[in-house]
């Protein structure tokens, strides 16, 4: 099965929330396919950031597709407030839903698109069940909760996991990589499996966000043999 093309997805956690609007403009000119907004609530993970009314806000002022990262307990509660906010796609949590696949319907029957994601010690064998339900699978390579942390090593191998079991199930889910992904391992990340990568410090602390996107991207193309990635075929 060939791939698809690769996505970046810059995430708004390291934006200057004061400029938001500007923020978004920047990437969005600057090549950025998706834009990724972390929710978190303070209880599932240790920090507060955006609710509904933000997400509505930025659905505004862009076009790109709203990738929303619920990582709070009981996302069923906030699951219609988000949907009709304007999120394209919705991840939850496999740790923070005991009820995972009526979740992922609840998602799915509002019209947006369903994700799952697991905590970096989590194991793959939680999504077996779920995979054929999914439109995208998020690995956390870092825990989660904050922007500007290092990539955990491991989270290497947990793709190429998923890699395998998403080919296997010959599933047209996306995979997602998010947690200190940089210019200098998004080949890696790539070359493991990831069909979208996550970038928040590297975009938005560098000077020049188009710049660092369209370095990422060719990152992301270039196999350490030289050859084009898998992720620059479309299916
Ligand atoms: O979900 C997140 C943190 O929980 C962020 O999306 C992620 O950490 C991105 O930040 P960076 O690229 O700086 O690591």
């Amino acid at each position: 099965m060939t791939r698809s093309t690769l996505k970046i997805a810059p995430s708004i956690l390291s934006a200057d929330f004061a400029r938001l609007a500007d923020e978004i403009a920047r990437v969005e000119q600057g090549g950025a396919d998706w834009l990724h907004v972390d929710v978190m609530d303070g209880h599932f993970v240790p920090n507060l950031t955006v609710g509904p009314p933000i997400v509505e806000s930025i659905r505004k002022v862009t076009r790109l597709p709203l990738d929303v990262h619920l990582m709070v307990t009981n996302p069923d509660d906030c699951i219609g407030a988000f949907a009709e906010a304007g999120a394209d796609y919705l991840t939850v949590h496999v740790e923070a839903c005991p009820h995972l696949h009526r979740t992922v319907q609840f998602i799915k029957e509002r019209g947006v698109k369903a994700g799952v994601t697991l905590n970096p010690a989590t194991s793959v064998v939680t999504l077996e069940e779920i995979l054929p339900d999914v439109d995208l699978v998020l690995v956390m390579s870092v825990n989660p909760g904050f922007g500007g942390q290092q990539f955990i090593p491991g989270s290497l191998d947990k793709i190429k996991k998923i890699r395998a079991m998403l080919d296997q199930a010959r599933s047209q889910a996306l995979l997602e990589v998010d947690g200190g992904v940089k210019v200098d391992n998004a080949a890696q990340v790539v070359e493991a499996g990831a069909d979208v990568l996550v970038a928040g410090s590297a975009i938005f602390c560098s000077a020049d966000y188009a710049g660092t996107i369209k370095a990422m991207r060719e990152a992301g193309h270039a196999m350490p043999d030289g050859s084009r990635g898998r992720s620059s075929v479309s299916r």
